[in-house]
């Protein structure tokens, strides 16, 4: 039976609902909950029409480099509306357990609706669990991969979310974290500018989310290239990090074995 857990309840501050300033960076974890939650209902059209369905490729690359194996527990954190525990569903099978773990309550409602209306014999195995990222509900060592697609980026404290990974993954097992290439190619870092001010932004617009498409550009910026991300998976214990760009550069994988 599918089932939807609320481990945390939303702030009723009515501040927390306020747009965020364009000229101003999202900056607490309660401004970019509400961010996510804000554009949910159009978050998933939106990412196949940005980026001309490639999403669905590099999200199946990220589930394969995970290791994740027909009956394993897996987790998908900052899974969003759920495609990648969707995927890791299918891989996992009816013997296997999934968990899609977001802070956005929103999101989750989108997650779990889908699940109903794909109806899948092996979606059965999926369960929603809201809670933040940093602070896993999980005991150490319990499970056989883990996946984030363009969720570390939007943590505030990136340490310890990699730290929290560590924590509740099997020793040998793998992190797979998907998103945005941070390049150290201008010519990368000028396409995905483009990108979002010239294309994302003016389609966003259209749907009066574009302080929260804007803010993807900062958040690429503020974020780690590939090789500060290997050196923070090594830092926080884990064995091995490789970190692969994909999709010309312009997205980025990285995969971390405990
Ligand atoms: C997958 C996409 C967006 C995910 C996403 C991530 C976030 O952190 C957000 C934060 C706040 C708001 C929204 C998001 C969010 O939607 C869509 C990515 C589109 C890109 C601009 C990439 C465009 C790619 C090209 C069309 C295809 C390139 C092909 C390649 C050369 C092979
Ligand atoms: C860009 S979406 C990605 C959704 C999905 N993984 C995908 O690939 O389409 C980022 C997600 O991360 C979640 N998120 C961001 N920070 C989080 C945190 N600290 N704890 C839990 N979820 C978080 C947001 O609510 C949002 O659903």
């Amino acid at each position: 039976m599918a089932s939807l857990h609320f481990l945390l309840r939303p702030s009723s501050n009515p501040n927390l609902l306020a747009l965020p300033s364009r000229s101003r960076p999202v900056q607490c974890a309660n401004e970019r909950q509400a961010l996510f939650s804000r554009i949910a209902p159009v978050y998933d059209n939106l990412n196949d029409f940005l980026s001309l369905g490639q999403h669905r490729i590099w999200k199946r690359m990220a589930v394969s480099w995970s290791g994740a194996k027909r009956g394993d527990d897996v987790l998908d954190l900052c899974c969003g509306s759920g495609d990648l525990a969707f995927l890791l569903s299918e891989r996992v099978g009816s013997d296997g357990k999934v968990i899609g773990f977001d802070f956005s309550r929103e999101q989750l409602s989108v997650a779990s609706s889908r699940q109903h209306l794909l109806s899948k014999a092996c979606y059965k195995n999926i369960e929603w669990i809201e809670g933040d990222a940093t602070k896993l509900p999980f005991s150490d060592c319990s499970f056989d991969a883990i996946t984030m697609g363009y969720g570390l980026r939007n943590v505030l404290d990136r340490g310890k979310a990699m730290q929290e990974m560590f924590r509740v993954l099997k020793p040998g097992s793998r992190v797979s974290i998907l998103d945005f290439n941070k390049s150290t190619k201008p010519f990368i870092t000028s396409i995905q500018e483009w990108m979002i001010d010239n294309v994302v932004v003016p389609v966003a617009t259209g749907y009066g989310l574009a302080d929260e498409y804007a803010y993807l550009k900062s958040s690429v910026q503020e974020f780690l290239t590939g090789k500060e991300l290997e050196k923070l998976a090594l830092e926080m214990g884990f064995s091995n990090a490789k970190h692969y760009e994909i999709g010309g550069g312009i997205m980025g994988n990285l995969v971390a074995k405990r």
